[in-house]
């Protein structure tokens, strides 16, 4: 079976979520052409990292980016990993992604489980203590955002059940780009599975951010790589090889777990 990806490497507008949307429909608009399965998008792309400002601009429940997302999935016929949004709920504002199917439903929210202290995201944001796994186009998938894959022990919860995607939305800054590589090829290797990893591209008032959204495969083989341009990445990938590495390499039947510690 083979899945086609789309990864929006999208600059990200300051603190205004109108400007965001229009931007991406734009490049929804692009893919006409193209037979697209998923379509993957930043962390936090509707406001950026404006934390100071969620009072006036994060989405209650996420109500606007999930009427917004659920259009565009059904008009174009794609699933969507569409990132994350800073969603207001009663016990305070989460980073929260959002995955819609092609028919336009949700079909999962994962609140950012590891909140970044370098970007303040715990001043402004509370955690979340769901998983992120998740079926999406019949595969069994899961979702994290950024700080995230810096906890293997995390994403193997995750691998735990047959799991074969590992979706990653960002906001990475580029003075750290290359822990970015090394994290996202390692949760490949270590887990034997496709990483679809999105980044955005741009600034803003405190960090430039690195792109390189990449498209890594089950032997830890780097498959696409976007650079540092604004744009859209594509890639079709053929999900047997990970029963086929897994098969050669037979990690999930030789571990350990009687000896871990967590
Ligand atoms: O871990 C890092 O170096 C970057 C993490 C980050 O930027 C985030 O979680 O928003």
């Amino acid at each position: 079976m083979t899945l086609s990806v789309a990864l929006f490497q999208m600059d990200i507008v300051f603190g205004d979520p109108a400007a965001n949307e229009k931007k991406v429909e734009s490049m929804f608009a692009n893919l006409k052409e193209k037979q697209v399965d998923v379509v993957v998008l930043p962390e936090l792309w509707t406001t950026g990292y404006d934390l100071t400002r969620l009072d006036e601009i994060a989405d209650h429940e996420g109500k606007r980016a999930i009427s917004f997302l659920s259009k565009l999935a059904q008009e174009y016929k794609v699933h969507l990993v569409a990132g994350s949004v800073a969603k207001r709920t009663d016990q305070g504002v989460t980073n929260s992604m959002l995955v819609l199917d092609a028919n336009g439903e949700l079909v999962k929210e994962y609140a950012k489980a590891h909140l970044f202290r370098l970007m303040d995201e715990e001043k402004h944001l509370i955690e979340g203590n769901d998983t992120g796994a998740f079926e999406l186009a019949g595969i069994k998938s899961a979702g994290v955002i950024c700080y995230d894959i810096r906890f293997p022990e995390w994403i193997r919860t995750h691998m735990l059940d047959n799991t074969k995607v590992l979706y990653v939305v960002a906001e990475w800054p580029a003075k750290r780009i290359d822990h970015w590589k090394a994290l996202l090829i390692s949760r490949a290797i270590e887990n034997q599975c496709y990483v679809i990893a999105c980044n955005r591209v741009g600034a803003d008032p405190n960090n430039k951010f690195g792109g390189h959204s990449m498209v890594i495969g089950p032997w830890g083989e780097i498959i696409e790589d976007a650079a540092d341009k604004e744009t859209i990445l594509y890639s079709e990938i053929d999900i047997q090889q990970v029963d086929d590495v897994r098969q050669q390499i037979p990690i999930f039947t030789d571990r350990r777990p009687d000896i871990y510690r967590l």
